[in-house]
């Protein structure tokens, strides 16, 4: 089996609390348009999928051209809102110093289109623990096609089967094992509203801290070895 050598990780679910920013946003739109408002658990599940699918669902009446309307809507009050609200889940900067102190190289992969990536990166000051950050539109696939990740671990001069992967979702889990990243499913992020217990991975971790110990520990490499 092979060791770790580098650590990729999604955005929203899992480093970030993002519902109240995109809530606030999906929201204002619907105002905009003089339609009724969305409570933001609703709008949880709407997220995994980036934004041109979480603005379809808000607006599942609309047709194609409609909702590509609406996009510019949402995108204008989503660069306001940003960075307001979202924060840290618990565990994750005690995870990021454990990783770092690894000498494991890190990078960011998100659905999320990279003109709102960089800036909320920046807004809650994780940019600096990541070499780099691979969004929805960076490539011609997101999540979950495995080219985001296969991408960042070309960027890392790492193996996919060296390289864990830790996110929210089913996507998450869809893209790397598609690409032959182990994976990781943290449980208190979005998954579109779904239970993660069905998600085929290789450990459900509580936090990006316990992910960090697991990988320090030579019990999770005979494990997925
Ligand atoms: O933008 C989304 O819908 C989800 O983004 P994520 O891939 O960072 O969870
Ligand atoms: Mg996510």
């Amino acid at each position: 089996m092979k060791p770790i050598r580098s650590v990729t990780i999604d955005l929203d679910g899992t480093l970030l609390d993002t519902v109240p920013d995109l809530a606030a946003a999906a929201n204002a739109m619907l105002r905009e348009m003089g339609r009724p408002e969305f409570s933001i658990e609703t709008i949880a599940a709407f997220i995994g999928r980036g934004i041109p699918k979480l603005v379809a669902r808000c607006l599942p009446d609309l047709d194609e051209a409609a909702v590509d309307q609406a996009q510019v809507i949402f995108r204008r009050h989503y660069a306001i809102e940003n960075g307001r609200r979202s924060a840290l889940f618990p565990g994750v900067l005690e995870g990021l110093q454990a990783l770092r102190a690894a000498g494991l190289p890190l990078a960011v992969i998100t659905n999320k289109a990279a003109a709102f990536t960089e800036p909320l990166l920046v807004a809650t000051q994780l940019a600096p623990w990541f070499r780099f950050a691979v969004s929805g539109d960076t490539l011609a696939h997101k999540k979950p096609h495995p080219a985001q990740l296969l991408h960042a671990c070309e960027r890392m001069g790492t193996l996919p089967a060296e390289n864990l992967h830790i996110g929210d979702s089913h996507h998450d889990a869809v893209a790397a094992r598609a690409a032959g990243c182990p994976v990781f499913i943290v449980p208190y992020g979005y998954n579109e509203g779904e239970d993660v217990q069905g998600i085929d991975c290789d450990a459900i971790v509580a936090s990006l801290a316990e992910a960090a110990r697991r990988i320090a520990s030579a019990d999770f490499h005979d494990k997925i070895a």
